[in-house]
């Protein structure tokens, strides 16, 4: 199923609804980076948001350095952000609090 892209407004109201993302410049992806307490709790949350990531099919890019988790997402075949980037980001923010 090809997941429409969203344009900026629609991007931008549902960015209202999660704290601290934010939409790059060129509008092709939602970006957070993500800090926790340490090592193990941060790979805790990606090992949650992994499997989220898997069971929608919808995987992200990001970059783990100790506490610090810098998440990208984007929505590849469809070149830009549609709703399962915040499907996801929502799957993240649930993994997050139960650190
Ligand atoms: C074949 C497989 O369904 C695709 O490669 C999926 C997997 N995960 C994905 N994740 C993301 N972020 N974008 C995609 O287009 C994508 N496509």
């Amino acid at each position: 199923m090809k997941q429409e892209k969203l344009g900026k407004e629609a991007i931008t109201s549902s960015l209202a609804m999660l704290e601290d993302w934010t939409l790059e410049d060129d509008g092709l992806a939602i970006a957070k980076s993500f800090k926790f307490k340490g090592f193990t709790d941060a790979f805790a949350f990606m090992s949650e948001a992994a499997l989220a990531a898997e069971r929608l099919n919808h995987h992200p890019e990001w970059f783990n350095v100790y506490n610090r988790v810098d998440v990208r997402l984007t929505t590849h075949s469809s070149g830009g952000v549609t709703a399962l980037d915040f499907r996801l980001a929502e799957a993240m923010e649930k993994a997050a609090r139960e650190r």
